[in-house]
């Protein structure tokens, strides 16, 4: 199995900490996720320069979009993005529409089963029509109250659906090793790097450990 790709999640509202951030982790990450919170107050412009500066990295738009799917991840692909978000309890019209603006672009789509309830029939049925990625997330808000993604992880992996597994929530250097067993493809991490001293040693520790599994 292909090694797993790292995930750095940017979170932070402010554009130039965002870039800062990128470019001190950028040697140890495959993927920079530009996360809701930061989308929404940055916009598209932020997209174009992290495409620009970063041409070698996959980029993720987290776009979590809730309806008008193709219309609202056309203008992402089309400014440089690798793979957009869709939430599963959006309803597979809107899951379709993301993925149909992600085939345009010869791109991916992330189907998002935070707060899906069953996520096995979210997952069975997105991937059926052709989603390229699962993620399996528990968001922050979950994550304060106590729940993480270890066992939603297990229960989509042992699938074995034709798509790529992403997991987020939480994730840091005592439990990434846990997570490449159970079968991750894309691992997410946000505050683990971000809130570190030095976000850059943080995702080599990160890197260091996904690749000695
Ligand atoms: O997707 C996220 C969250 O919903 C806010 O957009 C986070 O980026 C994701 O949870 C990863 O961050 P950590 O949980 O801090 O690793």
């Amino acid at each position: 199995m292909a090694k797993p790709l790292i995930q750095m999640a940017l979170d932070s509202l402010d554009f130039d900490q965002t870039v800062g951030l990128a470019t001190l982790v950028a040697p140890h990450v495959d993927i920079f996720e530009i996360g809701t919170p930061c989308i929404k107050h940055n916009g598209i412009n932020l997209v174009k320069e992290l495409r620009a500066r970063f041409p070698e990295k996959l980029i993720l738009v987290d776009l979590k979009t809730m309806d008008a799917g193709e219309y609202e991840a056309t203008p992402f692909y089309a400014a440089g993005a690798d793979i957009c978000t869709v939430l599963g309890v959006s309803g597979l019209a809107t899951c379709a529409g993301v993925i149909k603006a992600a085939n345009a672009y010869g791109a991916e789509a992330q189907i998002d089963l935070i707060n899906v309830e069953d996520k096995v029939a979210c997952a069975r049925a997105t991937a059926e029509m052709g989603a390229h990625i699962m993620g399996v997330h528990t968001g922050l808000d979950a994550q304060a109250a106590g729940h993480t993604p270890f066992a939603d992880l297990n229960d989509i992996t042992r699938l074995g659906l034709n798509v790529r597994v992403s997991v987020a929530g939480g994730i840091k250097p005592s439990t990434v090793q846990d997570v490449v067993r159970a079968g991750a493809n894309i691992i997410v991490v946000g505050a683990a790097i971000y809130g570190a001293a030095s976000p850059a040693d943080a995702a080599r520790e990160i890197r260091e450990l996904v690749d000695a599994v």
